[in-house]
């Protein structure tokens, strides 16, 4: 089962664009659990389901938040970007957020509390599951995201950067991830060329590089699959 978590080092290090790209490159669909950051982009009514026709379809897998769950892709949502920048089949979020916050304050400002247990992923060989932030944000005060990684045994793929600070970044991730028993499928690595800091977060981290995803100047669909067949091979996410 070509089945894969995408998490990273931290938020903005392109776990998006990549997530795009590997559905792009492998065909699988994508799922975000949990967006945070809605907040101006989405109608309040639209977030909290309460506007007729607004509520698409549920998936029902995390009935505990009022953010909730349409079946159309919204605006500045990283499922909208990466249905712009793939084509992919998209699922609808568990859990939609208003506050651009770790999704445990955004939620706790919204009045609820994500149910962890409950985020389950949507069946299918082909998949790819992003994260919020990086591996240890914290989905309530006592889940991380990393602890749900570890229950659901999917191989992790690590989006680094690769400039000056990455490679205590990266190691920090490695090791948080070990030590929860999570697999890790690989690094892939997101911007200028840095081969040092790439081959010694290797070696050192004991991870396969999979690759770097260069900065694209004109980010679209062709540019992003032509960046992927460069500089990724298909074959490794068999
Ligand atoms: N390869 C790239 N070429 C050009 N721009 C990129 C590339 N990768 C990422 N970006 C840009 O950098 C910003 C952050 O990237 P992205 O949204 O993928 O981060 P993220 O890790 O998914 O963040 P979050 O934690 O919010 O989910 C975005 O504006 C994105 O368009
Ligand atoms: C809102 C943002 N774009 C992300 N989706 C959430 C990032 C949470 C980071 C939390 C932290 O590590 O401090
Ligand atoms: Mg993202």
């Amino acid at each position: 089962m070509a089945r894969f978590v995408i998490t990273g080092t931290g938020t903005d290090v392109g776990k998006t664009v990549f997530a795009a790209g590997l559905c792009g490159l492998t065909g699988a669909a994508y799922w975000k659990p949990v967006q945070s950051g809605l907040a101006g982009n989405v109608p309040n009514a639209a977030l909290t389901g309460d506007a007729p026709g607004q509520h698409g379809t549920c998936t029902g897998r995390t009935p505990t938040t009022r953010g909730r769950l349409m079946d159309v892709a919204q605006p500045g949502s990283d499922r909208a970007e990466v249905e712009r920048l793939s084509g992919a089949l998209t699922h609808p979020e568990a859990v939609m957020l208003r506050e651009p916050l770790s999704p445990h304050r955004a939620a706790e400002l919204e009045g609820v509390e994500i149910d962890a247990e409950a985020l389950t992923p949507p069946p299918g060989a082909r998949l790819v599951i992003e994260g919020a932030g990086g591996v240890l944000v914290p989905l309530t005060r006592q889940v991380l995201f990393a602890d749900l990684f570890a229950r659901w045994q999917i191989p992790v793929i690590l989006v680094c950067a690769t400039g000056l600070g990455t490679i205590s970044h990266s190691l920090s991730a490695i090791e948080s991830l070990r030590a929860r028993g999570v697999p890790i499928h690989g690094v892939a690595f997101a911007g200028d060329p840095n081969g040092d800091n790439m081959a010694t977060i290797g070696q050192i981290g004991r991870v396969r590089v999979l690759g770097r995803l260069p900065h694209l100047a004109r980010l679209d669909r062709a540019a992003l699959a032509q960046a992927m067949r460069d500089n990724f091979r298909a074959e490794d996410f068999a």
